[in-house]
């Protein structure tokens, strides 16, 4: 009999390195797939730990894609389990934008130091 995971379960699974998805009821360990992904390992890292089998299907995906699916099963979807808000872990991109947040911070608060030095002469 295989494994059944309840959505709570599933969300835990929501890192780059440990990423799961459900699509048609079944669950995926998609962790080493993610940088493999023709359509961007974001993409998919934005609904690690859901059920993604809306946004897969929209999609059309080829029976390739199917295929390298099926080797990433690792169990099936305890439908009677209610689903959890899960929002992804660290994302790269937010990292550099909190640091770009950071550099505008100190150039604007340089800016306002030479200023005052000015217009206090
Ligand atoms: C986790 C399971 C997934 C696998 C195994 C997978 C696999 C693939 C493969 C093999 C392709 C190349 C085209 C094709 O053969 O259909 C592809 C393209 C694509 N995938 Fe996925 N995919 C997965 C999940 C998703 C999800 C959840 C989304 C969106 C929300 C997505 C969005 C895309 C997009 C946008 C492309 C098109 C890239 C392009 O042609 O520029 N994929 N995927």
């Amino acid at each position: 009999m295989s494994q059944i995971y309840t959505y709570e379960e599933i969300a835990k699974h929501n890192s780059p390195d440990d990423t799961w998805i459900v699509i048609e009821g079944k669950v995926y360990d998609v962790s080493k797939f993610l940088d493999e992904h023709p359509g961007g390992e974001e993409i998919i890292f934005e609904l690690a730990g859901t059920d993604a089998t809306e946004n897969f299907e929209d999609i059309g995906h080829s029976d390739d894609a199917l295929k390298i699916l099926k080797k990433m099963y690792i169990g099936d979807l305890d439908k009677a389990s209610k689903p959890v808000k899960v929002v992804p872990k660290v994302e790269v991109t937010r990292k550099s934008d909190e640091n770009g947040g950071l550099l505008v911070c100190m150039i604007g608060g340089i800016c306002l130091a030479i200023a005052y030095y000015y217009l206090n002469d």
